[in-house]
């Protein structure tokens, strides 16, 4: 007989019943993985469907702190936020984002008020609220300015953590910003107030739906974010941004988008081995919802896959918008 290991190994019999998949299942999924992005609008009583992400409604502030109460009923640890900015809040200095009575700043406040236990992650990045759309200052060029981008991003983050913001997260890929937005923070006493960087951020064409939701995809028209986003194409890159995060005082770093970069996790984890999150963002939200539509996929069944293969790839948290979907299953699994 050759050296081979059949049929002395059989890798089916471990496979053979639901116990022992159970007992050699290497990570598992849980609620307490999941943030969930919400998109917020101006006024009360005011509930808008996103065309482009089914399922996913934008809310005032008043009932996005009535709907929170299952979502925190549901052991949900975090929401992020996003505003959806009116046009006359918008500017080429982005003033609105560090207004301390701003759409963020005031759902902020509302739902630590209702929910001391909730985790609020704010975004930190300037696109809500710039007229062009760009997540920074930008000079006649069109070009944006890095540091005078971070200047704004600090006040920004300094508001958000004044509203009572848990995390900061900025998601504007200006270089040095999670160094300065650190220092503002213990500067101002705010030593517990965290920061989630979008470390590797890729340009990315799947962040499509969330700017038809945040009302940005207007304002870019043509425009692209090549000159701060990363490459698709990089990976050592990657590490190479998460590290200088990190020397920067980011508590928890970020891939993103999702399921197209498991690979960029998996780096990530394995070189850091610090608090590493993906987010799966909205073109994977959609994608799976258009194939699930047409009857070509089962939802529930390929959302919890996607989920359990982000931890699979080294993941400790993912930002969601099937959270409280997928926060339902695992309850009554
Ligand atoms: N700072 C903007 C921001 N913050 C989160 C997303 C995308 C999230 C998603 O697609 O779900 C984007 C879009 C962008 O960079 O243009
Ligand atoms: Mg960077």
């Amino acid at each position: 007989m050759s050296n081979r290991s059949y049929p002395f190994t059989r890798m089916r019999r471990m496979r053979a019943d639901d116990f022992s998949r159970r007992l050699m299942r290497e990570n598992t999924l849980s609620v307490d993985d999941l943030i969930y992005p919400v998109f917020i609008l101006d006024g009360t009583q005011q509930r808008e469907e996103v065309s482009s992400m089914p399922g996913v409604e934008r809310l005032s502030i008043d009932l996005l702190v009535e709907q929170a109460e299952s979502w925190v009923a549901l052991g949900i640890p975090a929401l992020a936020l996003f505003p959806v900015v009116d046009s006359a809040h918008k500017s080429l200095l982005a003033e609105y984002a560090y207004d301390p009575e701003g759409l963020i700043q005031r759902a902020t406040r509302a739902l630590k008020a209702r929910f001391p236990q909730l985790g609020i992650v704010t975004d930190v990045a300037l696109d809500p609220y710039t007229t062009h759309g760009q997540d920074g200052i930008i000079d006649e060029k069109g070009y944006v300015i890095n540091d005078i981008t971070n200047e704004v991003l600090v006040k920004q983050a300094l508001s958000h953590a004044d509203a009572g913001a848990d995390i900061v997260a900025p998601s504007d890929m200006m270089d040095g910003r999670i160094g300065d937005i650190r220092v503002a923070l213990e500067d101002t006493g705010h030593h517990n107030v965290r920061i989630m960087s979008y470390a590797a951020k890729y340009a990315s064409s799947f962040y499509g739906p969330f700017r038809d939701a945040v009302g940005t995809a207007g304002n870019l028209g043509s425009g692209n974010k090549y000159t701060y986003q990363m490459d698709p194409a990089n990976s050592d890159e990657a590490l190479h941004e998460v590290e200088m995060d990190l020397n920067e005082g980011a508590d928890m770093v970020m891939v993103k988008p999702g399921m197209p970069y498991l690979d960029v996790i998996r780096r990530v984890k394995d070189n850091f081995g610090v608090p590493t999150f993906a987010y799966q963002v909205s073109g994977e939200y959609a994608m799976l919802q258009a194939a699930a539509a047409n009857g070509w996929l089962d939802l529930d069944s390929v959302m919890i896959e996607s989920l359990v293969a982000f931890k699979r790839a080294g993941a400790n948290g993912i930002l969601t918008y099937f959270a409280v979907r997928a926060a339902e299953l695992l309850k009554n699994q």
